[in-house]
């Protein structure tokens, strides 16, 4: 066999493409993977675990500072930039220094180069065309593209993990996720923080009651949201670094800024990939698989994570299940699997937390007779004694079954607590269930029973 023919090559190193590649090796596949950056993906080196350390001392600030006078006290709490940056190369630069070798070391070849197909079962990488019998790929997802004059102004959630200062003025197009979690950070660092955000709600995927409830403590902070605006260029003059011009509600509006940052949404990073060539049909949600993550034109290619078209949330979770079980899928002779997505809990990282699993409360009033259980919970005990005041809950639980049907929550503990509503539904336990269970007291778990 020629020594550039394989098993199975795996595209991406993130958390779908890593799994199946280790996975199918040690099943004894002769397998090889190809990563155009460090290798590690988003997840390891630019998303999650990264953007984790910058919110934890936001939320450390935001602690200390809520329990002033009451729990500690303190002449001057800061974020020092520098130290935070350094602080967070601890855990991305041990990924950069041992990923690639962490493939060697399984007998996995490495190939550093951007992929792309030559025809339906090769593909090229620099100089060296491969060829095998299964293709994955987890090529995950990049900020879409503004389209706007001056979007080589804007620095994506990459650069922004990457910034050694934070300057005075730091404006957030968009209003998602990405936006959010780091409006959070800046602000607790002292910048004066925008967020300009398209539709009618910053977070659209959580809640609109407690996301109203985050977003006046948002304010607080200094954080000033505006809605349903579009961000139609970015200038820069001489006086001002830069100027944000943006429309809303038909009159136009500008907001200066020294920092621009994108975080109005990711599109699958699949331009590169020549799937025309593979034979690899694609949309713009990403690479078009059926049930069993296999692309619906060329049978030797599976995709999952972000550049996907599942229909499902772009977290880690998702690519973590959806590549457990293409794993299996990938040389199955007969019966395939499909990923099992009853329950996806999500979680903003903001602060404080906001958290989501289960159904809306308008689509759960769609189809059920509904109890919604909602709360601000600012005034709780377990919330006062940790000195912090933004909290809140709703839960929907089905009048007739008793099942939870969704459980939204804002507030300490939130990104912890949803996953034992995540268990609850997943394994059909009643509200009266949870309700009898013994929590340790005092814990933010232990209001659960409150809550249903
Ligand atoms: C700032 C930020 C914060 C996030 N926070 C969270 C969070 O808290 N929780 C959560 O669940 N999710 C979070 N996410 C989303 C999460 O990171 C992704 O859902 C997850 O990483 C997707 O994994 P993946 O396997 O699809 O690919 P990725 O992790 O995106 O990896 C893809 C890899 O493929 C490589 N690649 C792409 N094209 C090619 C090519 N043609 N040739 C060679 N290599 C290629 C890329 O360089 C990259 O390393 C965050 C994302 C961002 C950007
Ligand atoms: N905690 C987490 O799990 C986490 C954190 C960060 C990122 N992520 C993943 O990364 C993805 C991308 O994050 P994101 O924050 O970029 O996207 P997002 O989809 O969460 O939010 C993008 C927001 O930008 C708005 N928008 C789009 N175009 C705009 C424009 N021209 N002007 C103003 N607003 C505009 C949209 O209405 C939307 O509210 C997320 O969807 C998620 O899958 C997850």
């Amino acid at each position: 066999m020629s020594k550039n023919h394989f098993d199975l090559i795996v595209i991406g190193t993130g958390p779908s493409a890593s799994t199946v590649a280790k996975k199918s090796r040690a099943n004894g596949k002769r397998v090889a993977v190809i990563e155009e950056r460090e290798f590690g993906g988003t997840c390891a080196l630019r998303g999650c675990n990264p953007k984790k350390v910058y919110v934890n001392a936001a939320d450390l600030v935001d602690r200390v500072v809520g329990g002033r006078g009451k729990l500690v006290d303190y002449e001057q709490i800061r974020i020092d930039w520098q130290q935070l940056l350094q602080f967070k190369k601890s855990f991305t630069d041990p990924v950069v220094e041992k990923s690639e070798a962490s493939y060697q070391e399984k007998g996995i070849e490495t190939f550093s180069g951007t992929a792309s197909f030559t025809s339906p079962d090769a593909i090229r990488v620099g100089d060296h065309t491969l060829t095998s019998e299964r293709f994955f790929i987890g090529a995950g997802a990049r900020p879409r593209t503004l389209g706007i004059p001056g979007e080589a102004h804007v620095l994506q959630s990459d650069d922004f993990l990457e910034l050694s200062e934070i300057p005075k003025r730091v404006v957030f197009i968009g209003g998602g996720y990405i936006s959010m979690e780091f409006a959070c950070v800046v602000a607790r660092y002292g910048a004066q923080v925008t967020v300009l955000q398209h539709g009618d709600q910053i977070l659209s995927s959580f809640d609109p009651d407690l996301v109203s409830q985050l977003s006046s403590y948002c304010a607080e902070h200094g954080i000033d949201i505006h809605t349903q605006c579009e961000v139609t260029g970015i200038e820069q003059r001489r006086d001002v670094p830069l100027i944000v011009n943006y429309k809303k509600t038909d009159q136009t509006d500008s907001v200066d800024a020294d920092l621009v940052i994108h975080g109005a949404g990711r599109v699958p990073n699949i331009d590169r990939l020549d799937l025309h060539t593979g034979e690899v049909q694609f949309g713009e949600k990403g690479i078009k698989v059926d049930g069993f993550l296999r692309s619906v034109t060329n049978p030797r290619v599976f995709a999952a994570g972000d550049c996907a078209d599942t229909g499902k949330p772009r977290l880690t979770p998702t690519a973590n299940e959806e590549a457990r079980v293409a794993v299996k899928n990938l040389f199955a002779s007969q019966s395939m699997e499909q990923p099992n997505y009853d329950v996806i809990p999500r979680v903003a990282f903001t602060v404080p937390s906001i958290a989501s699993v289960g159904m809306s409360e308008a689509d759960a009033r769609q189809c059920h007779e509904v109890d919604v259980h909602h709360e601000d919970t600012s005034t709780w005990g377990s919330v006062r004694k940790s000195g912090q005041r933004c909290a809140g809950y709703k839960i929907l639980i089905d009048k007739k079954t008793d099942l939870i049907l969704g459980a939204h929550l804002l507030g300490p503990a939130a990104e912890e607590t949803i996953n034992l509503f995540a268990m609850a539904m997943k394994f059909g336990l009643t509200a009266s269930d949870v309700k009898s269970t013994l929590f340790v007291f005092p814990t933010f778990a232990s209001d659960v029973r409150k809550m249903v």
